[in-house]
């Protein structure tokens, strides 16, 4: 259900950030809905050029970044930010935020979305404690993945940070940066890895990611060989 909110609502931009090796339906439809049941003024796809935390992308990012264009083409709520390629070099979430903040000042609420697979691994992300101080975060639970229980030592940090800064949808409206909100919504069970290994294993991923997407991977014939992660 669309949730109404009141008070003094700020201009919100949400940003859903990821590889997309390739996008595929499973991200379009969480953007979307994100956009729509949270309701942010704008939601940006945001290709990353270089991560440092896997093995994969198994192709370029110019690449990647020209199917996200093919994927969002004719639909006016959701855009397309390459300002990860543009920059170039390791792409870390925080100077992509500090960039926009330099951008768009104090008054803008930003949002950046994840699924909870990456809020796994967050206290591990470049200066991780600055990201709160320049945006909200929502994540998303993600089927077979779960909260850790309070006795892991590792994820110590990450329960502490969502203790202090667990907040509500009207604060993405109010607040500009500084609350962490775990949705349940639902999430299409594909991911860009099982795209990838159907398409090594000679077997079509049709239906689970835009066919114009499709025919650009068969065009440039990606994906036939497997990634270093992939193997
Ligand atoms: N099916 C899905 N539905 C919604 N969100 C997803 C889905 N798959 C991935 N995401 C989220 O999208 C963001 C980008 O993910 P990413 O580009 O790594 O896709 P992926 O399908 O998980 O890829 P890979 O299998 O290569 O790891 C992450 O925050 C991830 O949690
Ligand atoms: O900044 C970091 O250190 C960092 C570490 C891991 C992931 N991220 C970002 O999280 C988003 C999802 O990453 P991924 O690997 O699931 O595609 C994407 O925008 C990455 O740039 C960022």
């Amino acid at each position: 259900m669309r949730e109404v909110i009141v008070a003094s609502k700020r201009r919100s931009l949400a940003l859903f950030g990821g590889t997309f090796d390739p996008v595929h339906f499973g991200h379009l439809r969480m953007a979307l809905e994100l956009r729509q049941l949270l309701n942010f003024d704008e939601m940006r796809l945001l290709p990353s050029h270089q991560p440092c935390h896997r093995q994969t992308p198994g192709v370029s990012s110019h690449h990647r970044s020209e199917m996200l264009a093919l994927a969002l083409q004719g639909c006016d709520e959701l855009q397309l930010d390459r300002r990860e390629l543009k920059r170039g070099g390791a792409t870390y979430t925080v100077d992509t935020l500090e960039e926009l903040r330099g951008e768009l000042g104090s008054k803008v609420s930003i949002t950046f979305c994840m699924g909870l697979d990456s809020l796994l691994s967050l206290h591990r992300w470049h200066r991780w404690e600055r990201l709160l101080e320049l945006a909200h975060l929502v994540v998303v639970t993600r089927p077979g993945w779960h909260l850790p229980d309070g006795d892991s030592e590792e994820h110590r940090p990450l329960l502490e940070l969502l203790a202090r800064h667990r907040g509500r949808v009207a604060d993405l409206h109010t607040k500009t940066f500084g609350c962490l909100l775990l949705r349940e919504q639902s999430m299409l069970p594909i991911s860009a890895t099982q795209i990838r290994e159907l398409i090594r294993s000679g077997q079509s991923p049709r239906y689970l990611l835009p066919v114009t997407v499709l025919q650009y991977i068969e065009n440039h014939q990606l994906y036939r060989e497997a990634a270093a992660g992939d193997q």
